[in-house]
């Protein structure tokens, strides 16, 4: 579909405040419809601002269930885990009464990991009614690094699974990623990014050139991807 809507921000805090009021409202929408919200969040260091806000906005967090698109293979003590980014920024305030799935555990390796995630998150209420991803300046997202191992895999749109594992030496560590297929099917696919570099990726991915994963995620979505960005 290669459909996305820029939405351009002054400064972080205003892309904060925009996002989450467009985040709570679409959970708010989906306990109404459906008697529950999913919400997936990616990591990183983009995030914290995004989250410090919604975490404060009064829904009924009670009703809401998060976890992630993507996770380190390290444990939620750990400064490079989104899980312990999650719980210090989002699991907060009124959002403390959210339930958290979390994709890491102790496992034998990644593949094990991915596997028992993948029968753990069988039962949450999919599809997911929010998705916000994140991108790094060489046009990852999620999980999906363009030196991934099994990138084809990550990025088929008719997997039939929940939760991928990831090799990629550009990543750092072995990663947890949600499959492509449960991003698209998402309510509202977001898209967060900061800062002039991202911006000068993102529409370099979006041009001729070498195919990046957020553009393959882009053309697969069934519907337009809501880009946030600011300075
Ligand atoms: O685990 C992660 O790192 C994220 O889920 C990943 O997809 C992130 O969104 C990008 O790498 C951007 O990260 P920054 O926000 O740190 O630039």
């Amino acid at each position: 579909m290669n459909a996305y809507t820029w939405h351009a921000f002054a400064d972080g805090p205003q892309l904060a405040a925009a996002l989450a009021g467009h985040v709570a409202g679409r959970l708010t929408k989906a306990i109404a419809e459906r008697g529950t919200g999913l919400l997936a969040v990616s990591g990183g260091t983009t995030p914290a601002k995004f989250f410090a806000t919604l975490s404060k906005i009064p829904i009924a967090w009670d009703r809401v269930t998060v976890t992630l698109v993507d996770e380190r293979f390290v444990p939620a003590s750990s400064p490079r885990s989104n899980a312990g980014l999650v719980a210090a920024n989002l699991l907060q305030n009124a959002a403390a009464a959210a339930r958290f799935v979390p994709l890491y555990h102790e496992a034998a390796g990644i593949e094990t990991a991915a596997a028992s995630d993948d029968a753990a998150l069988q039962s949450l209420p999919w599809p997911l009614d929010v998705v916000v991803l994140g991108m790094g300046t060489d046009g990852h997202t999620a999980s999906f690094f363009p030196d991934a191992d099994n990138l084809a895999k990550l990025l088929d749109p008719s997997s039939t699974r929940i939760v991928l594992p990831v090799h990629a030496a550009s990543a750092g560590e072995p990663r947890l990623t949600l499959a492509l297929a449960r991003i698209l099917a998402a309510g509202f696919i977001a898209l967060h990014i900061e800062g002039e570099d991202k911006r000068t990726a993102f529409d370099g991915a979006m041009g001729p050139g070498a195919r990046k994963p957020i553009r393959a995620v882009i053309d697969a979505a069934p519907k337009a991807v809501e880009v946030f960005w600011a300075p």
